[in-house]
């Protein structure tokens, strides 16, 4: 991606501030919550019986924090995700995203989504499908073309805007997806599982861009994963979640510093909270 000489004034001075620069290194968690739930609870109403996704959530998320949300499958991750991004209505407790209802921080566009496939539309170049919430919004064309130019540059697909969805790579596809999701500069990043699908080596380059970019451009980001390494390498909290109706077991802090080389995966400290984060998974689970 894009080295920092080429950001805008008000992103440089981020990258150079050093106070964000540790607060991106730290389970540093500042000011008044992006995210407040209080004893959130989802029960699908569904044909058969009811389906109980989510149980008594109660979770902070403060500006600047990188969450992973982690847990078996079906333990209500994605739902967690789509009740912040008014995707779906909680039956029980209190949500605040940005101070505001979901409703509210949806309308305000509080938020960028990036789902598990890249979702771009197949007959819309990458730079359409990147305008596409631009023009929604109703921004000028040369408004648009400015920050079509700015997403694609940081992550890393300057001279790939003209091409179809259809020609690029898988990851090359979730990264312009993720320029689609930064294109209206949302504080909030949602990502659910947005590698899940891609092989390893991509994998990891991507974890490290998307490190990089989170450092640059400050932004808050709850990503839902189920490889623990992932999240480990990622986050500056795990949120471990147990089997349906999906509860938070544990909150695990995962202060490993600013600078994460893929090699950090190696360290001691690293394995440490991996391993936390296994017994979590174990215990929350109820197998032994
Ligand atoms: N619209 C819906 N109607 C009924 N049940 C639903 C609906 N959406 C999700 N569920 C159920 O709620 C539970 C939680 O689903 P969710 O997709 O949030 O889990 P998850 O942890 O994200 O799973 P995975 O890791 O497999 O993606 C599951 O049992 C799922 O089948």
């Amino acid at each position: 991606m894009r080295p920092s000489e080429n950001l805008p004034s008000s992103r440089r001075e981020d990258i150079a501030s050093p106070d964000k620069r540790d607060r991106a290194g730290e389970p540093g968690r500042s000011g008044a919550p992006v995210i407040a739930a209080r004893g959130l609870d989802l029960v699908f109403e569904t044909a058969d019986a009811p389906v109980h996704a989510l149980k008594d959530i109660d979770l902070e998320i403060c500006r600047g924090e990188f969450v992973s949300l982690i847990g078996p499958s079906g333990c209500g991750k994605t739902t967690l995700l789509r009740v912040i991004a008014d995707l779906e209505r909680p039956t029980g407790g209190a949500i605040t995203v940005n101070g505001m209802s979901p409703d509210e921080a949806r309308r305000a566009r509080a938020y960028g989504y990036v789902f598990q496939a890249a979702a771009l539309y197949p007959w819309r170049t990458i730079e359409k499908n990147i305008a596409l919430p631009l023009e929604i919004m109703g921004i000028d064309r040369a408004e648009r073309q400015r920050r079509i130019g700015e997403g694609l540059d940081l992550v890393g697909l300057s001279g790939f805007g003209k091409k179809f969805p259809w020609q690029l790579s898988g990851g090359m596809q979730q990264r312009a997806s993720i320029a689609r999701a930064l294109s209206f500069d949302p504080d909030l990043l949602l990502m659910d599982e947005p590698f899940g699908a891609l092989d390893e080596i991509v994998r990891d380059h991507l974890n490290e861009e998307l490190l990089k970019l989170w450092a640059k451009t400050d932004k808050t980001i709850v990503f839902v994963t189920h490889s623990i390494p992932e999240a480990v390498f990622l986050s500056t909290r795990i949120v471990v979640m147990s089997p349906r109706p999906g509860r938070i077991h544990e909150i695990i802090d995962c202060d490993l510093g600013p600078d994460r080389p893929l090699d950090i995966r190696d360290t001691p400290e690293f394995l440490a909270i991996a391993h936390r984060v296994r017994e979590g998974l174990r215990a929350g689970h109820g197998y032994d």
